[in-house]
């Protein structure tokens, strides 16, 4: 029996309770396709340890989950803490020193689930975010704090290698999925420098994958296209600001933010792999039992997938999409009135129930 190490850091607001309910559907899964089981390690970094430490994870975390299969990940925000020390002291601390950079999220409209488009047919997306750069590089100050002459800058950095490598991901992606489509997006026209980079580097990398179809798009005009033509787009590939917010958009369109997954991937496998839900702590639902599980159950899909779990990941894949064609256990975000305990309890029938 092979034993994967799973590193749980569940966060704060709704992520605590949202890898809860996850670990318990990981194990399910584990007891009913033979050949595997999950230890995990649960890792209390978040606000609260902060609050108690002045630091969002000790010094040696990376340390601690260095050499663990995988990391299932909730959220990074507390109400008390400004949000960027919470998001750079804890999911930024993670994904970049470990070289996530491939950030890659499925977007569709699982059955059951109303989209708020008037025609949603043929939305099936995957959205892989450049992970590493852009204004997530870190690059920026602020100086003269308070003075009239105070300034700062976020420098929205790119370099050649970092774009190759997502680009290449990206249609490899791409070439992968039945469509062969992918888009490129940018806002080539007011970023006149990197950019511009990312059109070439997209020309070029294009050469490399003659089978793969592809087109650019600016981000502004890419908003608009997702709503009105959406069966348009298959695999698209952004900068690390732009699809953190297309992602969010995309999820909306499906249905809802609580149903999306991420896989933060380090491809080389140098390092472990992180998988979230794409929300975050959602402070305004926080601690009522009604927070949607199912983005951070089909991150665990992804997890799967990415362990090599193929089996699992199709068995636990085929349960949430039973489970969500129910509208019983659709939570208050979808319209419902289920909870977060109803729908696991739910997920874990169906996963027993299931025998394909
Ligand atoms: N990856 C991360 O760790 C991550 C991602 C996004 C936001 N954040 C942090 O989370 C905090 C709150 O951010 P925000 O309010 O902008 O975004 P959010 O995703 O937490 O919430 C936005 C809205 O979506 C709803 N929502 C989100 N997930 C849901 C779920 N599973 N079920 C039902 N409803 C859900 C919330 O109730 C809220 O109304 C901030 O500190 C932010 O920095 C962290
Ligand atoms: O950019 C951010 O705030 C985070 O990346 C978060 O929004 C996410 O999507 O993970
Ligand atoms: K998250
Ligand atoms: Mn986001």
């Amino acid at each position: 029996m092979k034993t994967y190490r799973l590193a749980a850091i569940p966060g704060d607001g709704i992520g605590g309770e949202v890898v809860a309910a996850s670990l318990e559907v990981l194990h399910a899964i584990a007891a009913r396709v033979a050949g595997f089981r999950f230890e995990v390690d649960i890792f209390d970094w978040g606000g609260l340890y902060y609050k108690k430490h002045g630091l969002m994870m000790p010094e040696n975390g990376r340390d601690l989950i260095r050499h663990h299969d995988a990391i299932l990940f909730g959220s990074a925000g507390h109400p008390d803490i400004p949000d960027h020390v919470t998001l750079w002291g804890l999911r930024l601390a993670i994904c970049q020193p470990f070289d996530q950079y491939a950030n890659v999220r499925p977007t569709r409209v699982l059955p059951g689930v109303t989209s708020p488009l008037r025609d949603a047919l043929g939305l099936d997306w995957v959205i892989v975010r450049e992970n590493s750069e852009g204004e997530y590089a870190g690059v920026g100050g602020r100086v003269h704090r308070g003075s009239p002459l105070e300034a700062a800058t976020d420098v929205a950095m790119f370099t050649r290698q970092g774009v190759l490598r997502i680009m290449r991901f990206a249609f490899d992606l791409a070439r992968s999925r039945p469509r062969r489509q992918l888009t490129v997006v940018t806002k080539s026209n007011a970023q006149r420098h990197a950019m511009v980079m990312w059109d070439e580097i997209a020309a070029e990398v294009a050469r490399e994958f003659p089978e793969v179809v592809w087109d650019k798009m600016l981000v502004d005009a890419m908003t608009a296209r997702m709503v009105m033509h959406p069966s348009t787009l298959d695999t698209i590939v952004a900068t690390n600001l732009h699809a953190d917010i297309l992602s969010d958009l995309a999820a909306a369109l499906t249905g809802s933010l609580g149903i999306a997954p991420t896989a933060n991937l380090n491809p080389e496998r140098a390092f472990p792999s992180m998988f979230e839900p794409i929300h975050g702590s959602a402070f305004d639902i926080a601690g009522k039992g009604i927070a949607n599980p199912i983005g951070t159950f089909w991150s665990g899909v992804l997890l799967l997938e990415h362990l090599g779990e193929k089996a699992a990941a199709h068995r636990l894949m085929t349960a949430i999409e039973r489970v969500m064609a129910d509208r019983r256990w659709h939570t208050p975000d979808l319209g419902g009135t289920a909870r977060t305990a109803d729908v696991t309890a739910a997920v874990i029938d169906a996963i027993h129930g299931a025998n394909d």
